[in-house]
């Protein structure tokens, strides 16, 4: 048996935290489990190959920032390089792990020095603009294959979603990314850019706006979460937990998954005026048909479930040992949960079912989606919700505030503004800012809860 070994040259555009997220990875496959990349193959003459997949990792970010990523990388076998110029001419893979606003301009300086035969992706979260750079600038014998993983850096990816786009490339350079990918131990999802954005505008765009507006609305009303008993324990938790999360994060992240997807707009929108509708109901009181929309909502999605459906959550009480809080969460204090109820009736008002989109689900869009089907299933908490949400004033200035940052949320996302989406972002980030330690460790605690019944299920969209 003959032994052959390819060495690949990974490079990566970008070293923030996908980009180091990726590089460290790889590095550790390549180097340390080789084993992983054993493939065996018959040559012609029928002698049994042994094909033995060396990856050598390269990884970039500005020229400004070279003596500090060297610095960074001094103990490490990942090879750092001056510039994307160096990382295209010696690459056979190469990922750009930039900001999504970026990728036209950065893809227009290095794409054009790509390697002849390199199959070259991106990390963006939103891939039809990533898609259309590469397409526009890479020389035609360039392939073209791109990812994103479903997860931030921090997350541990096993059994993550890994959407994986084949834009243009041979079988066997399509096949050489996902044999690189393996090590990542995700599920691959096959998906086109359009199919791709249209998931996640519907999964992540939407659940951030949800999140991002709690923020802003608990900002605007000068409170500190886990210092109001009302907002301690169970399902709070991770509004809290998450909202937090999420402003812990770069804006850009979640500026351009919103801002550049156009379909995230509709979403984005519609949750606004969902939140709107309801409130307008709640406080005139119109109980016969603020019930209806909320029944014929939920029928919509989750009236379809199988009875022997797995919750995504067992319990509510297994959240309660997540708190940033020092309250005791004993006692439930009704909450009318504006935020779960309008996300219910804005799938149902788009006639989409978030169920057919779990192959693309983030962690945090499987928490957003654990809570809300957990209030829905549970008749007695549905109720509380209903009753709270019509009669009891004393949280309606916190359902107004949340009215008023959804809207505000929308039509950011609507100008299409950038900066705009960034001052928001940054006012309620400095806001909650002294937290995000704590919650960052809470936070990682329920995703590592949250996605250990996430089976390895292999689904593929095509
Ligand atoms: N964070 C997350 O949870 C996830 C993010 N993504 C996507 O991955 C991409 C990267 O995100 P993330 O790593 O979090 O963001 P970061 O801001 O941490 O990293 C991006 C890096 O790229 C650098 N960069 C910008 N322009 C260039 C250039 N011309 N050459 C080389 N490097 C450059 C940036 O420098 P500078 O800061 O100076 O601009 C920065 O260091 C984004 O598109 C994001 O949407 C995907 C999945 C999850
Ligand atoms: O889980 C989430 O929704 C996150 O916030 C982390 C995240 C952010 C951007 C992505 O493209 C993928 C995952």
């Amino acid at each position: 048996m003959a032994t052959q070994k390819d060495t690949i040259e990974i490079g990566i555009i970008g070293a923030g935290g996908m980009g180091r997220f990726y590089a460290n990875k790889l590095s550790q496959a390549g180097w340390k489990k080789q084993d992983r990349h054993l493939k065996y193959r018959m040559t012609t003459k029928g002698i049994l190959l042994l094909l033995l997949l060396l990856l050598f990792i390269n990884i970039c970010d500005l020229p400004s920032k070279y003596e500090s990523l060297k610095e960074d990388f001094k103990d490490t076998k990942i090879n750092v390089l001056p510039d994307g110029f160096h990382v295209s001419r010696r690459c056979d893979w190469i990922m750009y792990a930039v900001e999504a606003e970026y990728i036209d301009s950065v893809v227009s300086t290095y794409g054009p020095a790509s390697k002849i035969g390199a199959v070259v992706g991106g990390q963006t979260s939103v891939k039809q603009p990533e898609i259309d750079a590469l397409v526009k600038y890479l020389p035609s014998d360039v392939h073209i294959v791109s990812c994103h993983s479903m997860h931030g850096p921090g997350v541990d990816p096993k059994n993550q979603p890994l959407v994986v786009i084949r834009q243009r490339a041979t079988d066997e350079k399509y096949q050489l990314v996902l044999n690189i990918l393996e090590c990542f131990e995700s599920n691959i999802v096959h998906l086109s850019a359009e199919e791709h954005d249209r998931i996640t505008a519907d999964t992540q765009a939407v659940t951030h706006a949800a999140f991002l507006t709690m923020g802003s609305a608990w900002r605007a009303n000068h409170q500190f979460p886990w210092l109001l008993p009302r907002l301690v324990g169970g399902i709070e938790n991770v509004k809290v937990n998450v909202a937090l999360r999420i402003y812990s994060n770069k804006w850009h992240v979640y500026a351009g998954l919103a801002i550049m997807n156009p379909t995230a707009k509709i979403q984005i929108a519609q949750y606004a005026k969902s939140v709107a509708d309801l409130f307008k109901l709640m406080i005139q009181e119109k109980e016969t048909e603020f019930r209806a929309r909320i029944k014929a909502a939920g029928d919509h999605v989750f009236g379809g479930l199988q009875k022997d459906h797995v919750p995504i959550l067992l319990s509510d009480q297994i959240l309660d040992e997540f708190s940033l809080s020092n309250i005791p969460s004993d006692v439930r204090i009704p909450n009318s949960h504006l935020s779960l109820l309008a996300m219910v009736d804005c799938w149902y008002a788009l006639k989409l079912n978030p169920y057919d989109h779990m192959v693309c689900q983030t962690p945090l869009f499987r928490l957003w989606m654990g809570i809300t089907e957990y209030l829905f299933r549970s008749p007695m908490m549905l109720e509380d919700t209903i009753q709270a949400a019509l009669y009891r004033k004393e949280i309606r200035s916190d359902d107004m505030e949340f009215v008023t940052c959804a809207r505000g949320w929308a039509e950011c996302v609507d100008l299409g503004s950038m900066e705009g989406y960034q001052k928001r972002f940054t006012a309620t980030a400095d806001f909650f800012r002294d937290r995000f330690s704590d919650s960052n460790i809470v936070g990682n605690k329920m995703i590592a809860m949250i996605s250990k019944n996430m089976h390895k299920t292999g689904e593929e969209k095509k």
